[in-house]
């Protein structure tokens, strides 16, 4: 198995993203016991969970940052936790784009430089990495941003950048760790409700890990992540 025989179009049928029975400690902290997670194709889903539950434990299975120490992350039909290394580092570079809650973004480089950089890392032509860099920024309502170093934005500025950086790919799935974070809350609402139009434009599957009950609020679905296990699609009150 190898990212190279993962099919390259959704399959028909069943999750496009599935976590069966991931364990995963750190040391002697166990931060996953479990979990089970099923993500359709075009979902959004919103990970909620107290601090230090596996949120981002799992985020980072689930994208094959590093492999579970047992159980099984399925993607698109294949076992992502089965491949490579380098292999699992060619389909995030080629099928999964990030957006964390900070420094994501190369300081160094202009903004359009930082949006093109995964296209030019995929080969692409560079006038056209460049093209499609001034789209994104369009769409991400930056126009004229793109000469900018990225040290010289307001935060909600540049987590559009990386918003756009993610999505200039056409990713099939979109991770993002506490994505708002950083922001104050009318900043956090337009760059979520442009990273959910987007999203959903494009038909990407979001899994969104966040602790605000607002963020989690744009999603299709919401789970909890409780001690490393998902406890359910929703909180009960009372009840499990
Ligand atoms: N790299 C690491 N080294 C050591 N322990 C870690 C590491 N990453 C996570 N942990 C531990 O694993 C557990 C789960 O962490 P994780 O970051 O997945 O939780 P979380 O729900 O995302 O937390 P938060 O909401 O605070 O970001 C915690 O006890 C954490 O301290």
């Amino acid at each position: 198995m190898s990212a190279a025989d993962l099919p390259a179009v959704p399959t028909a049928k069943g999750p496009l993203l599935q976590a069966r029975d991931l364990h995963r400690s750190f040391g002697s902290t166990p931060a996953l016991r479990g979990a089970e997670l099923s993500v359709d194709a075009g979902e959004i889903v919103a990970v909620m969970g107290p601090s230090g539950s596996g949120k981002s434990t799992l985020l980072h299975c689930l994208a094959g940052i590093f492999p579970p120490d047992r159980g099984e992350v399925w993607f698109d039909g294949g076992r992502l936790d089965r491949l490579s290394e380098s292999r699992r580092t060619e389909l995030r570079r080629t099928s999964f784009g990030f957006v964390f809650q900070f420094g994501q973004l190369v300081p160094e480089l202009t903004v359009a430089d930082n949006i093109a950089l995964p296209l030019l890392f995929n080969r692409a032509d560079r006038k056209d990495a460049y093209r499609r860099a001034d789209e994104w920024l369009t769409r991400l309502e930056l126009d004229g941003l793109g000469g900018r170093r990225t040290g010289e934005l307001s935060g909600g500025q540049a987590q559009r950048v990386a918003i756009a950086r993610a999505l200039v790919i056409h990713p099939r799935v979109l991770f993002a760790d506490e994505p708002t974070g950083s922001l104050d809350s009318l900043t956090g609402e337009r760059a979520m409700d442009l990273l959910t139009d987007l999203a959903r434009a494009e038909g990407t599957t979001v899994v969104l890990v966040t602790h605000d009950a607002r963020v989690a609020a744009y999603a299709d679905r919401e789970v909890m992540v409780r001690d490393g296990l998902v406890t359910s699609p929703y909180p009960v009150e009372g009840g499990r």
